[in-house]
């Protein structure tokens, strides 16, 4: 399968190296497209395909990903559309906030004909194929579905959902690793604090969430029965965990993502 990823910032080329570092795709079958030379050199370093030109980049992909900022999909799509195949080629937008109904509108030909079209929320974590991708067939028939499935599914988990749920998707997942993040940062600047030099704070608070996510998968309880596990009555952890709720954590947690939709 050959891939345009047009746009090559932070999700376009976090996209591009998961799919090269996948093995599923051989570096040549990954054109990557952008409008600054410079921006598109470390993607030729390693040996998947460069151009500042959109046109060449969609040029013979099956799968035309456009991973431009949403204000520019428009533009995009129609420097594109008029050399698209769409008998044979697929369009993916990652774009946030962009609907199906706009995609369809922006990438219809005077004939009325449109291509398999989708759209695909990824997580910025697909650059290490571990991405939560949201899909929604905007039109998609089965096989091509299985097709886009398949593909992020190589680069991490995929759940295909219905229009509705993607901006909660986005807020959970996309943004959501931000957040997770923000709860590192919390955590290891907590452990500098408690004694710890920052490397190793950073390396004990990483451990100990890969420790929670791994018992979670495991045995797939609730967090709060784990949670149980760990509250020893009238111990530590009950303490530490009325302060966080003392000053909001669930709360500011649940307004962050209620927010970011
Ligand atoms: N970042 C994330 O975690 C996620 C982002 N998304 C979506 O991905 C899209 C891109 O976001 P993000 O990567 O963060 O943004 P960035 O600003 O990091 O990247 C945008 C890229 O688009 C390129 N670009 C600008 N104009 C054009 C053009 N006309 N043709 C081709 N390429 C162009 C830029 O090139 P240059 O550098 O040369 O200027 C840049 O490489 C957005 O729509 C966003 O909603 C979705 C899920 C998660
Ligand atoms: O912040 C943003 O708008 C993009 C979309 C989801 C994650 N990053």
């Amino acid at each position: 399968m050959k891939i345009a990823v047009i746009g090559a910032g932070a999700m376009g080329g976090a996209m591009a190296e998961g799919f090269v570092h996948s093995g599923r795709f051989l570096p040549s079958d990954i054109t990557v497209s952008a409008p600054h030379e410079s921006t598109l050199e470390r993607f030729a370093a390693l040996g998947i395909r460069t151009t500042t030109d959109n046109r060449h980049a969609a040029e013979g992909a099956d799968v035309v990903i456009v991973a431009v900022k949403p204000w520019l999909v428009e533009n995009v799509i129609s420097g594109i559309k008029p050399m698209l195949d769409y008998s044979t080629q697929t369009v993916v937008s990652v774009a946030a906030g962009v609907s199906g109904d706009r995609l369809t509108a922006m990438l219809a030909k005077e004939d009325g004909s449109r291509p398999e079209t989708f759209i695909a929320i990824p997580n910025i974590a697909i650059s290490v194929g571990c991405s939560m991708t949201f899909i929604v067939a905007v039109n998609g028939d089965a096989t091509a579905t299985e097709n886009i499935e398949d593909m992020f599914n190589s680069v991490g988990s995929s759940l295909i959902v219905d229009e509705h749920l993607l901006g909660a998707g986005t807020a959970l997942a996309s943004c959501g690793i931000a957040y997770a993040m923000r709860y590192v940062r919390a955590a290891s600047e907590g452990g500098v604090e408690l004694g710890f030099k920052a490397g190793a704070a950073r390396d004990i608070v990483l451990q100990t969430v890969k420790g929670a996510v791994a018992l979670l998968q495991a045995n797939g309880n609730h967090p709060e029965a784990e949670i149980d596990k760990v509250t020893t009555p009238g111990g530590l952890t009950i303490r530490g965990l009325n302060e966080m709720e003392r000053a909001g954590f669930t709360n500011a947690v649940i307004r962050g993502l209620v927010g970011s939709k």
